[in-house]
């Protein structure tokens, strides 16, 4: 069996949409130079194939069947992530509203969860023998994934301030306002939480970090300072 390298370091952080995952790891495993893994990423891009491929993605049965059909690659370069669909650039289509209305029933299905699972330990490993570890962000990395990371982060925020969060990032023609956003944020929140097969959940041993009155540097810096605590404790 290959081996991690010694010092390589594995952080999961979960949470729900909004509350900086993506931003907080980007620049985390940027910082630390580690690698950075979105697995939203790879659920929307599986959604994506679904919709362009004309499988109704409310048909549970028809999704698990083609679920093995896509090939997905994720770049892990936190400085320029990538995530590409049969060879095409996905980076684009997969935030759409419509990719987004649709991704949590897709995620729900258990032969997707397995897949698309299996790839991400795969890049997981990777990252812990070939580089100094990685940052993998999602809503079951430290519950299911990778139950083993050595740090475990839960980030939290008011459904006010990640709609507000979220729609600032909106423009023009899908600009929704405020209360739609938030209750299309808490409709997905519900469904992530509420599925059976690894639903978003705070493992027993993460930390968790409420975000609503903290500026993005304030949480960086506090993930930073955990990861280097746990770093320094294994020396
Ligand atoms: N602590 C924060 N304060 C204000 N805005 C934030 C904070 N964290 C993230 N954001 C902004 O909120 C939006 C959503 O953040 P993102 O990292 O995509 O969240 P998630 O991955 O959890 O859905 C982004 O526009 C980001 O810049
Ligand atoms: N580890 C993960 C990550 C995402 N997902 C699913 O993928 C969707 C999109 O995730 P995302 O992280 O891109 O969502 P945002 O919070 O960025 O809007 C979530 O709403 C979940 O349905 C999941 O089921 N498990």
């Amino acid at each position: 069996m290959e081996t991690a390298a010694p010092s390589a370091v594995i952080v999961a952080i979960d949470g729900p949409s909004g509350t900086g995952k993506s931003s907080t790891s980007k620049a985390v495993a940027a910082k630390l130079g580690l690698r950075y893994l979105d697995t939203g990423a790879q659920y929307r891009a599986i959604t994506w194939w679904m919709i362009s491929n004309g499988v109704d993605t409310d048909d549970a049965q028809a999704v698990a069947v083609a679920a093995g059909k896509p090939s997905i690659v994720s770049g892990t370069d936190p400085a320029a992530p990538t995530i590409t669909v049969d060879g095409l650039d996905a980076a684009g289509p997969i935030r759409t509203q419509e990719v987004t209305s649709r991704v949590s029933a897709v995620s729900a299905v258990p032969e997707v969860r397995t897949l698309i699972t299996e790839l991400q330990r795969a890049i997981a490993a990777e990252a812990a023998r070939d580089a100094d570890g990685i940052v993998v962000e999602g809503r079951d990395i430290g519950t299911t994934v990778l139950p083993d990371a050595d740090l475990k982060i839960f980030l939290t925020a008011s459904a006010e301030a990640r709609a507000a969060r979220r729609s600032g990032e909106l423009r023009g023609k899908e600009a929704a306002d405020l209360a739609a956003t938030k209750a299309a944020l808490i409709r997905r929140d519900a469904a992530d939480s509420g599925r059976k097969t690894s639903p978003l959940a705070k493992a027993g041993d993460a930390v968790e970090v409420d975000t609503t009155e903290l500026t993005l540097d304030q949480v960086i810096e506090c993930v930073v300072t955990l990861v280097e605590e746990k770093r320094a404790g294994r020396k």
